[in-house]
């Protein structure tokens, strides 16, 4: 049975990666969606073309992994793509954060950065030559942002490892994308706290183009996936530029548009 997991599926561009796969990949059997909103799922599966085996479970649970390894162990699929989607932020300083949250910066790396690893292991065995690895990063992760350190910080992790796991996997045939968006019109933004920022505002994209680009990058066998020429020009600044600078602008227009 060929296979695709993708996490995050409930909303937004975890979403729309499932609404999408069936179309670049004819040949899977099954996607497995996950994600906490069992309700979401059930609509999703009703409106897709192909089967979907729903798995709801908190991805901060450790008896959820228990679960998913029992069910890849017994069904052996072949795992032709896995889409590691689900994540979230919070805006504002870190010691902002702390005080009404205490504990929410520690989830968004256990999210963000753990889960996607503890997933990924669980998933390998089933990878096999010609499979896709989709990891979510941001283009956050091109830069340390002050008033989003942590998230900013957990998605150079998933930049990083996609980086280095896709390097490793080369030689068996298997591709892993990072994809590094700017901002995305979804949910995210009713969870981290609203966009303020009105050069982020006016790169707002829709998730059905990210995703679009992501998958053709994947097929490619790209390492990157980066969606418009605004955030091209971010990864490039980036590359170019002390980040002390980078993180300087971004203060003086944070400052600029408060006054
Ligand atoms: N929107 C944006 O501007 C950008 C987003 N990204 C990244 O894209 C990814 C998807 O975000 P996006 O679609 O925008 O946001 P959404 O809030 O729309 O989607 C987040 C998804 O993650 C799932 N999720 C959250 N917490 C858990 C958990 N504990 N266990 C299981 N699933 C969980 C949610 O499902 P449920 O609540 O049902 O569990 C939901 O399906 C994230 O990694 C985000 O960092 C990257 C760049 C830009
Ligand atoms: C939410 C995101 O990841 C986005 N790249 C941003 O920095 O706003």
């Amino acid at each position: 049975m060929k296979i695709a997991i993708v996490t995050g599926a409930s909303s937004g561009i975890g979403k729309e990666f499932v609404k999408q796969l069936p179309h670049f990949y004819r040949t899977l059997d099954e996607i497995w969606v996950i994600a906490r909103r069992r309700d979401r799922l059930e609509t999703l599966k009703r409106e897709s073309c192909l089967p979907l085996r729903i798995f709801e479970g908190d991805l901060l649970e450790e008896h959820f992994y228990t679960n998913l390894e029992n069910f890849l162990e017994a069904e052996k699929p072949e795992l032709r793509m896995l889409v590691n989607a689900a994540g979230f932020g919070k805006k504002g300083t870190v010691s902002e954060i702390a005080e009404k949250e205490p504990s929410i910066q520690t989830k968004m790396v256990d999210l963000n950065c753990r889960a996607l690893t503890k997933i990924t292991l669980a998933c390998l065995p089933y990878l096999s030559k010609g499979s896709r690895i989709i990891n979510v990063a941001s283009a956050a992760a091109f830069a340390p942002q002050p008033s989003f350190a942590v998230y900013a910080a957990t998605k150079s992790y998933v930049l990083s490892f996609s980086n280095g796991l896709g390097a490793e996997l080369e030689g068996q045939g298997i591709r892993v994308t990072a994809v590094c968006p700017g901002p995305v019109d979804t949910e995210f933004f009713t969870i981290s706290g609203k966009l303020t920022n009105r050069w982020k505002n006016a790169a707002m994209a829709r998730p059905e183009n990210v995703v679009k680009k992501a998958l053709l990058d994947s097929r490619k066998g790209k390492t990157v996936s980066v969606y418009s020429i605004p955030i091209k020009a971010a990864q490039m600044g980036a590359k170019l530029f002390p980040h002390r600078l980078i993180m300087k602008a971004g203060i003086c227009s944070e400052q600029l548009r408060k006054q």
